[in-house]
């Protein structure tokens, strides 16, 4: 296969104000058919709202947003509260708030690896479970682009590795684009095509090759990727260019260029 791959969202020079914060300011941003994308940054660094933006939840202040017509976006939501009370079966669960067929709701629960699951209730899943049902129900729209926001909180080290491997299958088998957003870069820089460090705008992006070769991004995460559950913060103290250049420029959490900000990463390997 050749050519130029689609275009499925391009964001140009967005900001986004909620209350009287600016929680984005000139983000430039773009996702292409078939592409694993993951936004890392600590928290409060906009990348919910970042995620809601492009989903169409949130209308930036400034900026354009273009998704491609007709795009399908199927979302996994950072959390979702369930009354445990309620009695409420997966297949009901599926058929909520839109209803779908057995064979739809078949599929989808297939897709995400839990075709054995459909007649459980909800409250009796457990978290990893419960996630994987949030994946089937995002792939009911048979989605060109499936949005997560940090899926596997929660989830212990295996069973986030386990999501994560399933993101990667559903992706090699529907051809559908994944953008995502996660705390452990160990287990997703693997699987992603492109990193982009957020913090209230883009600091830095690139290849996650890119990322974990840089030489600060070995001293603090180590260069295996096995059991370690890295907790990413990044602290930086900069201006701005006036054109906005620093959001292009091609690096990752850990690079090395000579950019007009500086960089503290921190991470903590936990043997959970
Ligand atoms: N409705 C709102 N009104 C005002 N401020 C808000 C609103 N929603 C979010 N914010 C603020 O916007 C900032 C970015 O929030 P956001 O949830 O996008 O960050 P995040 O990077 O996803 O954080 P986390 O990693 O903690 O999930 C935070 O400071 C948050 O308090």
């Amino acid at each position: 296969m050749s050519g130029t791959p689609k275009r499925l969202v391009t964001l140009e020079h967005i900001d986004v104000t909620l209350g009287h914060a600016q929680v984005l300011s000139h983000v430039d941003f773009h996702i292409d058919a078939g592409e694993i994308v993951t936004i890392v940054g600590p928290n409060g660094s906009g990348k919910t709202t970042l995620l809601r933006s492009i989903l169409g939840a949130l209308t930036p202040s400034a900026g354009r947003i273009t998704r491609a017509p007709g795009l399908r976006i199927g979302y996994v939501p950072q959390k979702l509260h369930i009354d445990p009370t309620l009695p409420l079966t997966v297949r009901r669960f599926l058929s909520l708030p839109r209803r779908v067929s057995d064979t739809d709701a078949a599929q989808a629960l297939e897709q995400a690896g839990v075709a054995a699951l459909s007649g459980r209730q909800i409250s009796g899943l457990s978290g990893g479970q419960f996630q994987r049902v949030l994946l089937a129900r995002a792939l009911l729209t048979d989605p060109e682009l499936l949005i997560l926001d940090e899926a596997t909180q929660g989830l212990d080290q295996p069973g986030s590795a386990a999501f994560y491997q399933k993101i990667e299958e559903v992706r090699r088998d529907l051809g559908c684009a994944v953008l995502m957003v996660s705390h452990e870069l160990h287990v997703v820089m693997a699987a992603s095509d492109r990193v982009i460090c957020l913090n209230g705008h883009v600091c830095c992006h690139g290849a996650p090759e890119h990322v974990a070769s840089a030489p600060e991004y070995r001293a603090l995460f180590g260069s295996g990727t096995h059991g370690a559950l890295a907790l990413y913060r990044h602290d930086h103290n900069h201006r701005h260019e006036e054109d906005g250049a620093e959001a292009q420029d091609d690096c990752g959490p850990g690079c090395t260029h000579d950019h007009t900000h500086t960089h503290t990463h921190v991470a903590k390997e936990s043997a959970q």
